[in-house]
């Protein structure tokens, strides 16, 4: 199935005389990796809760799997997983029989097995939950989460207190689920996890979308200036330049064998983020 599994037009929510989302429009297509990026506060939870159907909104028009999430009933609800900020309640049973108790909510549950060996917590299928450590209680949530098997997962700080390794396997996890179909929407202060696996980001600051693009566009990073550094008669050199390529080739001309210390940098995601959010920081202090 192809289309549009999201579509916000004008989203606003108030608590009191605050803005937390103050008029943001969205649309994701089916099977896209779509990822929230913003400071603590920007009102990424906000607007995510209300995609989910968990809050309600002042303003504004949202259609999630074709469907006002405001008014959507069960069927609509088993359509989508969620992995929460905060660990899931889940009953003092072994991990096996907790994944199977809450298969029983879904149509067309994965097995408890199957789960647990996608999210590598077979060898812990035994075990009571308190018995887990931090990032193996987060692979559970996880399994909770996908074990209906969802055509829209919604992910928050997912990845918190993985080890590397682990990161690592739950991102081919969630690549693979993007790639049989499933559309992500993924919250996340993890600036690679993002580079990794969206294909679009949205960073969001002050309740309002800064720039939504793909990790390598984001503003404006494919044609972003190149730092070019080396050293040459003792001295450390700095130039930043649209033709590093050109630029490397004059210094290799001029410098017999390998240039010392060179590098060529360009800005990194977590450099345009944080320009990105300075500069609406700044902004808002104007404003103020
Ligand atoms: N239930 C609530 N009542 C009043 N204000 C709230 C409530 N929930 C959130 N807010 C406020 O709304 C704003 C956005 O909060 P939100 O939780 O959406 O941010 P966030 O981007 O998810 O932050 P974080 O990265 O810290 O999770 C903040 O100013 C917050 O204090």
């Amino acid at each position: 199935m192809s289309g549009t599994v999201i579509e916000v037009e004008g989203l606003t929510k108030r608590y009191g005389d605050n803005h937390a989302v103050a008029g943001i429009d969205l649309s994701v297509p089916r099977g896209e990796v779509f990822s929230f990026l913003g400071p603590n506060g920007a009102g990424k939870s906000t607007a995510v809760e209300i995609l989910e159907g968990f809050r309600t909104r002042s303003g504004g028009d949202v259609s999630v799997l074709g469907e006002d999430p405001g008014r959507a009933g069960r069927v609509w609800r088993s359509r989508i997983g969620i992995v929460w900020q905060k660990e899931t309640m889940v009953p003092k049973m072994p991990v096996r029989e907790v994944v199977r108790h809450f298969a029983g909510y879904y149509p067309r549950a994965l097995g408890s097995d199957e789960v647990l060996e996608m999210v590598g917590l077979s060898e812990k299928a035994a075990s009571l939950p308190d018995a887990l450590s931090g990032g193996q209680r987060r692979r559970l949530d996880v399994a909770l989460g996908i074990v209906g098997r969802p055509e829209l997962l919604f992910l928050d700080e997912p990845t918190t207190g993985f080890d590397p390794r682990a990161r690592r396997e739950f991102w081919d996890l969630i690549q693979g689920l993007a790639r049989q179909g499933t559309t992500i929407v993924l919250t996340t202060h993890y600036l690679e996890e993002a580079e990794f696996l969206a294909d679009r980001v949205c960073v969001i600051a002050n309740g309002r979308i800064r720039a939504v693009d793909a990790p390598g566009q984001l503003g404006g990073r494919a044609s972003a200036q190149a730092t070019v550094s080396w050293t040459e008669d003792g001295r450390r050199h700095e130039r930043r330049t649209d033709t590093p390529t050109r630029l490397v080739a004059e210094l290799s001309a001029r410098i017999p064998g390998e240039i010392p210390e060179l590098s060529v940098h360009r800005p990194t995601l977590e450099d345009i983020y944080l320009d990105m959010i300075q500069d609406d920081q700044a902004h808002e202090e104007v404003a103020v």
